[in-house]
């Protein structure tokens, strides 16, 4: 089997790691974890969103942490933005404070999309083709999240047509690149690969990228099938922070840890420094008053106390 020699991953564990903490987590935390995966050579961070507050709480901070963070040259920060009103208040900073990249979000699935956004997929397309249109204009990257699609928590399994559909009106309006999200982490192998299928008509194998949540432990599997077919774009979480506001009893995104390991043992470059990555997730575990829910990290602490 010939596997991508290198790997890029966003960590998205500000953003989607954190949205969902019940929790008030304090700006200065999220912005010391930026700095910190940037010190362990991320080159590409989901910062936060520019959602409404009275939907995700978390993220109403999202103006003071993006004011807070020291960029990095070379790192990549995006910012996820459903609408108008989110992508004029991501640009309403300096232009050194714009993100790099923003995300219109959709949905596979309509009963997600509607909980989700509060709105059709149809719908969500016209709210982001206007969003996608200004960030080009501004040199701001256009990435499209889908949602649910391999499975839905209201719809349940979600066909390749429907991933299809959805990757055909993302290209349509413009964006650039798109993640095959797993959002309620109930992929296996081989339904991955046939939403990754699905996305293929329509993008190339250079902007898909895989982002798994590992609520039934597949997503490790689901990185190697992605990666069997050529995929070298991940999005993970540090420490397997995170779940969904609007999937009930989805975990976390796989722990970026256990992605690093598992493709630095595999010989894949990522940039990463492993051990970094893992004093990252340690911090914000403990400023959430848990432990990291990441194998690799527990496996390589416990050696180290040893
Ligand atoms: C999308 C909306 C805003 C539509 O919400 P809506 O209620 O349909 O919007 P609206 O235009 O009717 O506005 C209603 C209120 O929201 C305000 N509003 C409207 N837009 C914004 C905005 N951008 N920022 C701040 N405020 C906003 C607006 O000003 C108004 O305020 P009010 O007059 O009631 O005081 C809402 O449904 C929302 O914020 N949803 C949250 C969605 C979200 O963040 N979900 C989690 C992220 S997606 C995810 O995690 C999945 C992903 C990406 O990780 C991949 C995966 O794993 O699947």
């Amino acid at each position: 089997m010939k596997y991508p020699t290198k790997v890029r991953i966003v960590d998205v564990g500000p953003r989607d790691g954190l949205q969902n903490e019940k929790q008030p987590v304090p700006a200065e935390v999220k912005i010391s974890l930026v700095h910190r995966l940037q010190d362990a050579g991320l080159k590409e961070i989901e910062v936060t969103s520019f959602v409404s507050p009275k939907w995700v709480p978390q993220m109403a901070d999202n103006a003071e942490v993006m004011h807070g963070i020291r960029r990095q040259p070379g790192v990549r920060y995006s910012v996820l933005t459903p609408n108008m009103k989110g992508f004029e208040a991501a640009i309403a900073a300096p232009r050194e404070e714009w993100p790099d990249e923003i995300v219109v979000f959709g949905a596979a699935s309509e009963a997600f999309s509607q909980k989700n956004i509060n709105c059709s997929i149809a719908e969500s397309i016209e709210r982001f083709a206007p969003v996608a249109e200004a960030a080009r204009a501004k040199g701001i990257q256009v990435r499209g999240a889908m949602s649910c699609t391999v499975g839905c928590p209201y719809e349940g399994d979600i066909s390749p047509d429907k991933v299809d559909y959805l990757a055909r009106l993302m290209k349509g309006i413009g964006v650039q690149r798109v993640d095959v999200a797993d959002t309620i982490g109930v992929g296996t192998p081989r339904k991955v690969q046939r939403a990754i299928e699905a996305t293929l008509a329509h993008f190339g194998i250079d902007d898909v990228s895989g982002h798994f949540h590992d609520t039934y432990g597949q997503a490790l599997a689901n990185t190697l099938a992605a990666l069997e077919m050529g995929v070298w774009n991940f999005q993970s979480s540090v420490a397997g922070l995170g779940g969904c506001p609007y999937a009930k009893g989805a975990t976390g995104n796989v722990a970026t840890e256990d992605v690093v390991y598992m493709l630095h043992g595999m010989g894949i470059e990522t940039g990463i420094d492993l051990d970094r990555l893992i004093d990252a997730g340690a911090y914000i575990s403990e400023a959430l008053g848990r432990e990291p829910n990441s194998r690799a990290s527990k496996a390589i602490r416990t050696k180290r106390a040893a």
